[in-house]
């Protein structure tokens, strides 16, 4: 019997009014330890799909499961199992870095001492710690992206969704994601992460999903959709331009 996917999206079709949908019939899974690239050009539909599995748009048709759950079934299992890193930071700006992490933690219910060891952790990783007492409207725009993923990474869901986080920060803080990523991966939790920056994720996720017009039109490894694309060994880059250029 093959696992069962942590995430599992099937004929997801969905949008922002009913009478236009921007999402077309998409399926995809996410099996426990995987990290997936959801990627498409501008508008193609990444976020959208992302919202639609994070619950805050429902579905015009098709359905997504968490665990096998559904957010109409058990909202409350659904929405602890994922934690959600934006495109764009949104915080508070009269709260100081550490207070973000705390206000997080106790928002998963992190046991204290969890608590503790992640947050000391991540603030040295992501080089954080200087600023663990400031404000957060006194930062960077690439240390507020920073505070955005140590926000998620406080908590240990079985999904991470992640919105292309790497707009922002420094090639350390890119390459600390990067590293911290593939830990979460080998701990069991799963990560769908969109990104443009193909070169950079190539390398680091088991699968693709290409989406194109709302509408995925090519998956699997990086092997797997080079051979949908006519590209065997092709870099993600060209695979992607192929596959897009096709499906002008
Ligand atoms: N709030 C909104 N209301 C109406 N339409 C929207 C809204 N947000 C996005 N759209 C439309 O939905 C489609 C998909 O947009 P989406 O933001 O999901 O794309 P994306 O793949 O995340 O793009 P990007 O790479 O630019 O972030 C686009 O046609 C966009 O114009």
């Amino acid at each position: 019997m093959s696992e069962m996917p942590v995430l599992q999206v099937d004929e997801l079709t969905g949008g922002y009014s009913v009478g236009r949908p921007v999402l077309h019939d998409i399926s995809f899974e996410v099996k426990p330890g995987e990290m997936i690239g959801l990627i498409g050009l501008n508008g193609a539909g990444k976020s959208t799909t992302m919202k639609h599995i994070l619950g805050l748009m429902l579905p015009h048709q098709g359905g997504i499961w968490i665990n096998g759950k559904s957010r109409g079934e058990e909202p409350e299992a659904y929405q602890s199992s994922l934690a959600f890193v934006p495109e764009s930071p949104l915080l508070y700006e009269e709260l100081t870095v550490r207070e973000h992490l705390e206000f997080a933690a106790r928002a998963y219910g992190v046991e204290p001492e969890a608590y503790q060891e992640r947050a000391d952790r991540l603030l040295k990783l992501f080089r954080m710690e200087e600023k663990a007492d400031s404000l957060s409207m006194h930062l960077s725009k690439g240390m507020k992206q920073k505070v955005m993923i140590m926000c998620a990474f406080v908590a240990r869901p079985p999904l991470y969704i992640i919105d292309e986080p790497f707009l922002g920060l420094d090639p350390l803080g890119i390459r600390s994601l990067l590293d911290f990523m593939l830990e979460i991966k080998r701990s069991g939790s799963s990560i769908l992460l969109s990104s443009h920056i193909l070169s950079t994720i190539e390398n680091y996720c088991d699968r693709f999903i290409v989406l194109h017009q709302g509408r995925v039109i090519a998956q699997g490894s990086l092997a797997e959709i080079g051979e949908q694309a006519k590209m065997p060994g092709g870099t993600l880059e060209n695979i992607f331009y192929a596959l897009v250029k096709d499906g002008e």
